[in-house]
C-alpha cells in the first residue's frame, strides 16, 4: 500500500496517518487543503519526498475546491492555498517543490476546469516519479554497504517517508534484494519517535532484523564496533550542509571520530544549490511533544524547551551523497549534466 496516493474513484488525496502508527494503520481521504495542511503541519504525512508528493496533490486539491470561480479569482485562491501549504513546514525543500511545480503547471491554463486536470497530472507524475527514484536511489546505494553489515539509521527515511520503498531505508531493501545480509539499528529519534515508531514497524513488516536503540546509545555501539555504516534522508541539502532530522549531526561526529562510512539518501531535488546552510529556516516545533509523550507528563509546568526538528551536518562529514542520478562524493559541488565525479 503506497504512503499516499490519489483515489481516482472518488477524486480524494489518500495517505497513511503516521501518528497513528504503529498501533493502528488508519487513512485518512481528503479533497480539503485546510485538512491536508493540518495532517502536514501533525506529521500525519510526514518525510521529505512523501511531502513533496503531498504538497503537489495539495495545489490540485485547491484547484478542484475553486471551479466554481471564475479565472482572476480562481488563480489568487489557489495561490492562496499554496502559500498555506508551503507555510506548514519551511525546513524540507521538497514540499516547496512539489507545490510550485505543480503550481506552475495550473497556472499555465486558461480555465479552471483545465487547471485543475494539469494540476492533477503533474501531481500524479510526482508521485510516480517518487517510486521509481526510491528504486534507483536503493540500488546505487546498496553497491556501498558490505555483504554483512549493521546500519544504523535515524529517523524514517523509508516508505512511509515516500510513496514507497524508501531513501535510507530504500538502500536498505535493495541490499537485501541483492542478497546482502543487513541488519539495521534504528534510532528511536525523540521526540515523535519516527525511528522506533515507524522504520522498526516497516522493517519487521518486510522480515528485515531490526533492533530499536535510544539516540543516546548511538556513541556507545559505534565505540564497541557495532555499527558498519550510517544511512540517513536528507530534507534538504545545500552546498554546504545537510539538513535532517535533529540528532543526524550526532551520528555524523561520531562516525567521523570512528572511521564509520556516513551515507545520506536523498532524491538529487533534494539538493539546494542556490542557498546556503545560514538561508535556511529549521523548523521549530513544540513545548508538548517535550513535555508530554503517551498521555503521561515528562516535565514539570512551566520550564521552557527548545525543539528544533532538524539540524545541520557539514558535508566534509558525509562519506558520500546517494541520490537517484549516482553516488556524489565531497566536495559536493553544482554538477554537470554528465558529471564523471557521479559514480554509478
Ligand atoms: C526520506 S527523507 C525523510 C526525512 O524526513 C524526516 O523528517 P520528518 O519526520 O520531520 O518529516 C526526517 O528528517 C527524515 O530523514
Amino acid at each position: 500500500m503506497r504512503t499516499i496516493t490519489w483515489n481516482t474513484g472518488s477524486q480524494c488525496l489518500t495517505y497513511i496517518d503516521q501518528t497513528r502508527l504503529p498501533a493502528e494503520q488508519v487513512s485518512v481521504e481528503t479533497r480539503s487543503v485546510t485538512r491536508l495542511a493540518d495532517g502536514i503541519q501533525r506529521l500525519e504525512v510526514r518525510g521529505a519526498p512523501a511531502l513533496g508528493v503531498a504538497g503537489g496533490y495539495g495545489v490540485a486539491l485547491s484547484c478542484l475546491s475553486h471551479q466554481e470561480e471564475m479565472a482572476p479569482a480562481f488563480r489568487e485562491s489557489v495561490i492562496r492555498d499554496a502559500a498555506h501549504l508551503r507555510a506548514t513546514r519551511p525546513t524540507a525543500i521538497n514540499l516547496t517543490w512539489g507545490i510550485d511545480r505543480v503550481l506552475q503547471t495550473a497556472l499555465q491554463e486558461n480555465t479552471p476546469a483545465a487547471a485543475y486536470a494539469a494540476a492533477l497530472r503533474e501531481a500524479q507524475a510526482i508521485e510516480e516519479e517518487d517510486v521509481a527514484l526510491c528504486h534507483r536511489i536503493g540500488e546505487f546505494g546498496a553497491k556501498l554497504l558490505p555483504d554483512t553489515c549493521t546500519v544504523l539509521t535515524h529517523c524514517n527515511a523509508g516508505a512511509l517517508a515516500c510513496v514507497e520503498w524508501g531513501t535510507a531505508l530504500g538502500v536498505v531493501r535493495s541490499a537485501v534484494k541483492v542478497g546482502k545480509n543487513v541488519s539495521v539499528l534504528s534510532c528511536e529519534t525523540r521526540p515523535l519517535n519516527q525511528g522506533s515508531r515507524l522504520t522498526a514497524f516497516e522493517l519487521q513488516a518486510d522480515d528485515i532484523p531490526v533492533k530499536t536503540i535510544p539516540d543516546s546509545a548511538a556513541a556507545h555501539l559505534m565505540r564497541k564496533g557495532m555499527i558498519d555504516a550510517v544511512v540517513v534522508g536528507a530534507d534538504r541539502i545545500t552546498p554546504d550542509a545537510v539538513f535532517n532530522k535533529i540528532g543526524t549531526y550526532m551520528h555524523a561526529v561520531c562516525a567521523d571520530r570512528h572511521n564509520i562510512p556516513f551515507y545520506v539518501a536523498a532524491p538529487y531535488s533534494t539538493l539546494d544549490l542556490s542557498q546556503k546552510e545560514s538561508d535556511i529556516t529549521i523548523e521549530e516545533r513544540s513545548r508538548e511533544e517535550l513535555a508530554v509523550c503517551g498521555g503521561k507528563q515528562l516535565m514539570p509546568d512551566g520550564v521552557p524547551v527548545v525543539n528544533p526538528a532538524f539540524d545541520t551536518t557539514p558535508l566534509s562529514l558525509v562519506t558520500a551523497i546517494i541520490t537517484d542520478k549516482g553516488i556524489l562524493r565531497y566536495p559536493y559541488t553544482e554538477l554537470a549534466e554528465h558529471d564523471e565525479r557521479v559514480e554509478t
